[in-house]
């Protein structure tokens, strides 16, 4: 019984003695705790503040999107939406063509111009156009005008090239769609900006373009560049792109940004969209990289410089048939 109770009572102790023990882990542990719980919470302002920092960075350098003007959805009708933009300088150092240079400069876009039954068809006829041959990179043009294709690393002349066979790719009709599409983008250009549509002309190039991911192989497929259309092109005017395909279900990326100092303002293509401006540094813009899918658009352009005019496309007169 003694020895049973001694047993209890040394027992008891060692409970005693393992609780004690206890506590003092516990104590050790929790005071542990608080004195490195002011540094743990610095580490964490630090690291929070940290990337906050990067984040606005990041997003400072990335001001790939200010505002959209017009998103792939909207649809803009009957009235272009229409944004006025300070003309640039640019316009004093060239000859100045009453009824047609720029007075009122900025950019506008229409969906009520060309409808997207339309925009298929030519978007059919730049398919069956640059089926024939095709960039290796990622960005292919066809001009009608010109006839020039992107072939490879190059450009042939379709009309020279494939001859009297390059009228079983292109129809009458497609050419007679293309007349009248930039009858009316001419229309709705002179409306918008004023101008006497008799002195604005058709310039070169106008062509369609084709995009997609694949990585440029010559510098004509670095489609993504900053440029003004005056400089690049010389004779432009006015600008106007045609869109033959939909931001967001036939491709992603592809928008098209206007580089305003202070912030990027974009336009979303939608099929049968049209999206004109005047071409001078007010202008500057840039077409986003294409990420996937293909994008279809025609660029058709005018001039106020009557030496710099070109006629419409024409099938030439075939040899047989
Ligand atoms: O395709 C576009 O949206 C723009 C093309 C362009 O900037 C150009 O042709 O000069
Ligand atoms: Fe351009």
């Amino acid at each position: 019984m003694v020895l049973l109770r001694q047993r209890n009572a040394q027992g008891s102790n060692a409970t005693e003695i393992e609780k004690k023990i206890k506590r003092g882990n516990a104590l050790r542990q929790g005071s542990a705790w608080r004195a490195s719980r002011g540094p743990v919470a610095l580490l964490l302002i630090a690291v929070t503040l940290c990337g906050a920092a990067v984040w606005l960075y990041i997003t400072s350098l990335d001001s790939e999107i200010t505002e959209t003007l017009v998103s792939r959805a909207e649809l803009v009708s009957p009235q272009p939406r229409v944004y006025t933009v300070q003309c640039s300088e640019d316009y004093e150092n060239y000859q100045r063509y009453p009824g047609c240079t720029p007075q009122k400069c900025g950019r506008a876009v229409t969906d009520s111009v060309v409808t997207r039954e339309e925009a298929q068809l030519l978007r059919r006829l730049a398919e069956r156009g640059l089926a024939l041959a095709g960039s290796e990179g990622g960005a292919s043009i066809l001009d009608l005008h010109s006839g020039a294709l992107s072939m490879g690393k190059q450009f042939v002349n379709i009309y020279r090239y494939f001859g009297d066979q390059i009228r079983d790719v292109f129809t009458q009709e497609d050419f007679q769609l293309y007349r009248d599409v930039r009858g009316r983008i001419q229309t709705v250009i002179a409306e918008t900006f004023g101008l006497d549509p008799t002195l604005m002309y058709l310039t070169k190039p106008t062509f369609f373009s084709r995009i997609n991911s694949t990585g440029a192989k010559t510098q004509h497929d670095e489609y993504w560049h900053p440029h003004i259309d005056k400089v690049t092109y010389g004779s432009f005017d006015y600008t106007s792109l045609l869109y033959l395909s939909d931001y967001g279900s036939d491709f992603t990326g592809g928008r098209f940004i206007f580089m305003d100092q202070n912030g990027n303002r974009t336009v979303e293509p939608r099929a049968g969209r049209v999206s004109f401006f005047s071409s001078g540094t007010e202008n500057l813009h840039r077409v986003e990289r294409v990420t996937w899918g293909t994008r279809f658009a025609i660029t058709v352009s005018f001039t106020c410089d009557p030496a710099h005019a070109i006629s419409d496309p024409a099938l030439p007169e075939g040899t047989h048939g």
